[in-house]
């Protein structure tokens, strides 16, 4: 079992709300005159959870880089998931099955808005390579306001294979690229498939890019490199959700 803490205001009421079972103990800031942060007290109190006021340097302590807002949470991470959870994952799913791929992305704040998007867009799961992504650091858990919690997250060893495994499951696989002639616009993002983003320095990598069925571009009229990956991610999700009807 691991722990993290969970800090700031977000994604305190994020834990508590999406995953009460796992938070362990909330500490506050002593004599707190913030109302959210009194209201997660009475919540956490609610829950059975213990409620500890503690001084401001010892949040700044445990709560690192993140900025607490005067509250955080301890809270027992849930197991990562491995590819050998994917089929399951792609068998309740069925022919709705919506998954991210993000081949490398090394900056928690883009890995966390990735998430949350993906947990926003309700995907089946996220694959990350194991040994090229952030972790679910408390960064990463803020960045994506409680997505996080909401989403299967697959620690892939080696990605190649678990993209092999989607393929093999009957998913299509279309990796975004800016540098290429296809649009996004002119595929067909209906049935199980993989949305496969690359990272933020070097984009997809070439046994990546080799393994998709399709590599597509967003188009962009402005002239610009390419977008950030989590703004990429928004704009491939929700035009896969606008071509399936949008509520899956
Ligand atoms: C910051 S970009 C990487 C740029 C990198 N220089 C490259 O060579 O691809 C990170 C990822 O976001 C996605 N992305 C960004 N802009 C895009 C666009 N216009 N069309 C499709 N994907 C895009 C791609 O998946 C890309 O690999």
């Amino acid at each position: 079992m691991s722990e993290t803490w969970i800090v700031g205001i977000n994604p305190v009421e994020g834990a508590l709300a999406n995953d009460p079972d796992r938070v362990r103990e909330v500490l506050i800031e002593q004599n707190s005159k913030n109302a959210r942060v009194n209201e997660i007290a009475a919540q956490a109190r609610k829950l059975g959870l213990p409620v500890k006021p503690v001084g401001k340097e010892q949040l700044e302590k445990l709560g690192g880089e993140a900025r607490h807002q005067g509250v955080i949470a301890r809270y027992e991470t849930p197991p990562l998931r491995s590819e050998n959870d994917l089929p399951a994952l792609l068998d309740a799913a069925g022919s709705d099955a919506l998954v991210l791929v993000l081949d490398g992305v090394t900056d928690p704040h883009n890995l966390g808005a990735c998430l949350r998007s993906a947990a926003a867009a309700k995907v089946t799961a996220v694959v990350v390579p194991k040994d090229r992504a952030v972790g679910i650091t408390p960064t990463v858990r803020r960045a994506s306001a409680g997505g996080a919690d909401l989403v299967p997250v697959i620690a892939a060893t080696n990605l190649a294979r678990a993209l092999r495994l989607l393929k093999d499951a009957g998913v299509w696989i279309t990796g975004l690229d800016g540098d290429t002639q296809q649009s996004i616009y002119d595929i067909d993002l209906k049935g199980p498939i993989a949305l496969v983003m690359g990272s933020e320095g070097d984009g997809m990598r070439r046994l990546t890019r080799d393994t998709c069925d399709f590599v597509a571009k967003i188009p962009m009229p402005g002239n610009m490199e390419s977008l950030n990956v989590s703004v990429a991610t928004g704009v491939v999700l929700f035009e896969a959700l606008r071509q399936r009807g949008g509520a899956r």
